[in-house]
């Protein structure tokens, strides 16, 4: 099947979908988007890149930074971070606080945001900036040196972060955090606040789909690793809509309250997806329907 045709394709047969669901509202940045805007893209192993729609639009990619931490922290040092984290499905929403307390201050995966802010905690600990580190892991790996953090969303992101934060202290106060609780959350709404486009997303998420290989040919990963962490990815990617996305979708996925997702097709390829129009679960509606599209007609689903 020619790839460029079915992404118009789907780019055509997703126009009916966009501006279902809600715009994130919990900044008025994020509230601002048109939800009328659809990207696609596909980036191959062989380094083929295929895009349509809004594909090169850079947008606020939120949720979709905890999948490269937590790869930094595993490439860094290895499982230890699993003593930290389960990686269990949580069923509760991404931002929940009652689990975090009934698991004595272990949260169930590294996707929610009680686990994101351990593992950049601890990608804190090893590089001394976490965002940086992040940062610099998209724009090698994406080839785009312009990919930057969007100022205006972080410092909203900092006004709006008692949640985030509430999480962090009751981390703290359970010894699962190793450096202060504002240095932690700050790094956490930093990368949270990246700002990147379909394309940049596909091309940089390359390594999960190439068994950790990076663009310059060294292993960010080992085999194993990668094998791991589209695992979590599957059951733990896109929240509590985790099951329906992978009955749908059938691949590894993770998914951003800007209205991305990234979805990994092992030994294929990657496909990123963008319309901000969110379901209940803070999952795009017309990129998960897109990446439904997509598998079903290609086939390319784990199952
Ligand atoms: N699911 C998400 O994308 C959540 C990210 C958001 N910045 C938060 O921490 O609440």
């Amino acid at each position: 099947m020619d790839i460029q045709n079915l992404l118009d394709d789907i780019v055509g047969s997703i126009r009916p979908r966009l501006g279902q669901g809600e715009v994130a509202s919990y900044i008025p940045q994020l509230g601002a988007v048109d939800a009328g805007q659809f990207g696609i893209s596909v980036a191959t192993g062989d380094g083929e890149v295929y895009a349509a729609g809004d594909a090169a639009v850079p947008f606020s990619i939120q949720s979709i930074s905890k999948v490269f931490a937590l790869a930094l922290v595993l490439a860094g040092d290895g499982d230890g971070i699993w003593k930290r984290v389960f990686r269990e499905p949580s069923g509760n929403p991404f931002n929940s606080l009652v689990q975090l307390e009934l698991e004595d201050g272990i949260p169930r995966n590294p996707f929610i945001n009680a686990g994101a802010l351990v593992v950049t905690d601890r990608l804190l600990s090893i590089t001394g900036d976490a965002c940086g580190a992040v940062l610099n892991l998209l724009r090698q790996e994406s080839g785009n040196s312009g990919i930057g953090i969007d100022a205006v969303v972080a410092e909203s992101e900092a006004r709006n972060s008692n949640r985030n934060a509430a999480l962090a202290h009751f981390l703290a106060s359970c010894g699962n955090l190793e450096n202060p609780v504002q240095d932690v959350l700050d790094n956490y709404i930093l990368q949270c606040s990246l700002e990147m486009s379909c394309t940049d997303l596909a091309v940089a998420s390359r390594f999960l789909a190439s068994n950790g290989v990076r663009v310059d040919g060294t292993a960010l990963l080992s085999s194993p690793q990668t094998k791991r962490i589209n695992a979590v990815m599957l059951t733990c990617g896109t929240y509590d809509a985790a099951g329906e996305f992978a009955y749908r979708v059938g691949l590894p996925g993770k998914s951003g309250v800007g209205g991305g997702i990234i979805a990994v097709v092992p030994n294929n390829c990657t496909v990123s997806v963008w319309s901000p129009g969110l379901g209940k679960s803070g999952n795009s509606v017309a990129g998960v329907a897109a990446l439904d599209e997509f598998t079903t007609r290609t086939g390319l689903s784990i199952f």
